[in-house]
């Protein structure tokens, strides 16, 4: 399964863009700002979730046109062929809405036909930034292995505010409330650990078997905020109540978990290596979870400005890797020049201003 072709209207500056005939590897090249990350972004909306940058739908919706965003893509199977389009209207910018071959889904069913990995320059201080950060990535990590990991988080979130309002509450929060909201917190909370720690093992198994140069492998630990199991989380909010209503917000649960990534050859954490080492770490993750991801599915990797950032061999190392990986890669530059060894096996295009020309 492939994407054979994609269409942007009144997305972000892009009126109408069609990219057909593409190919294993498919290069952007732009200058800055000429909206090429805002096709990655349209590519990302082909999944479950937010996009690249979890922006608000009416912030995609093309400024200038006052109407709402379409993005359609084929894709080639290989009995039928299969349309996939997301929209939001101007109208309900609340709400994106899916079709399936014409018949209305949801962003959830998207997710069994294709699986999108992204590795962008915004997520460079992601060893070193909040540890809600790496939450969100874990989360959006496996939520391309199962669709309804995002449905715990959002339950699990939802049920944890309430909690907080209730022990900030002036008045002592009755204990049968508590009760209540534990017993809505407690299932999701548990299927969030789970679904993380599942991811955890699943990409360390990936990455030990990757060579440890020249992408600075790295060693991956999940450390739960609390046991990851239902019963065990349930006791831990118990038990937490007096200490919690002290604190006036809910001290232990998923919500304090965190991913821990130190370079594993040199056994120094990711926060404190360099940043291309870091870079070089993010990119081994991102080629471990798009082999994961894809299985049964097609595959797309979004590389946003990696190339460039990569010295020769590892460039080299990276094509090689992806050229391996089986997903349909889409990369993008300002320049030509470090694509030069693929330029004659890819599809480029040249953007500008929101418009593009095959190259
Ligand atoms: N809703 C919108 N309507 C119209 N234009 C928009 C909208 N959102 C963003 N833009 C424009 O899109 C352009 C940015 O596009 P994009 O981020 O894709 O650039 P890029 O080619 O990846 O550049 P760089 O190389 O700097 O990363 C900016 O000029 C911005 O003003």
């Amino acid at each position: 399964m492939a994407l054979d072709r994609i269409s942007l209207i009144d997305f972000r500056n892009h009126a109408a863009t069609e990219l057909g005939e593409t190919a294993q590897f498919n290069l952007l090249v732009g200058e800055n700002g000429a909206g090429k990350t805002n096709i990655l972004e349209a590519l990302s909306l082909l999944a479950p979730g937010r996009g690249l940058r979890r922006a608000a739908l009416s912030d995609m919706m093309r400024s200038d046109s006052g109407a709402g965003f379409r993005i359609g893509a084929d894709l080639r199977q290989d009995d039928a062929p299969l349309r996939l389009g997301t929209y939001a209207d101007s109208a309900n910018p609340g709400r994106r809405r899916v079709r399936i071959n014409g018949a209305e889904s949801s962003a959830t069913g998207l997710g069994e036909w294709l699986a999108v990995t992204w590795l962008t320059p915004a997520m460079d201080g992601l060893f070193t930034g909040p540890a809600g950060d790496r939450r969100r990535y874990m989360d959006r990590l496996a939520l391309a292995l199962d669709p309804a990991h995002a449905g715990h988080a959002a339950r699990y979130e939802a049920a944890l505010r309430e909690r907080n309002r209730l022990l900030a509450d002036r008045r002592e929060p009755e204990g049968a409330w508590l009760d209540a909201i534990e017993a809505q917190m407690v299932p999701h909370g548990a299927a969030l650990m789970r679904g993380r720690a599942r991811l955890v093992e699943t990409l360390a198994v990936r990455l030990a078997q990757m060579p440890a140069e020249p992408f600075a492998r790295p060693a991956l630990t999940y450390a739960p905020g609390a046991p990851d199991h239902a019963d065990g989380l349930s006791q831990a909010l118990f038990d937490n109540r007096a200490r919690d209503r002290a604190a006036q917000r809910t001290l232990a649960g998923p919500h304090r978990d965190e991913l821990e990534v130190v370079h594993a050859a040199k056994r120094v954490p990711a926060a404190q290596s360099s940043t291309g080492e870091q870079k070089a770490m993010l990119v081994a993750i991102t080629l471990a979870h798009a082999g994961l991801a894809a299985q049964g599915r097609a595959g797309l990797l979004l590389l946003d400005e990696v190339a460039a950032h990569l010295d020769p061999v590892r460039r080299a190392a990276l094509f090689e890797q992806l050229r391996g990986s089986g997903a349909q890669v889409w990369m993008t530059g300002t320049e030509a020049a470090p694509f030069s060894t693929i330029a004659d096996e890819a599809a480029v295009w040249r953007v500008g201003a929101g418009a593009v020309e095959r190259a």
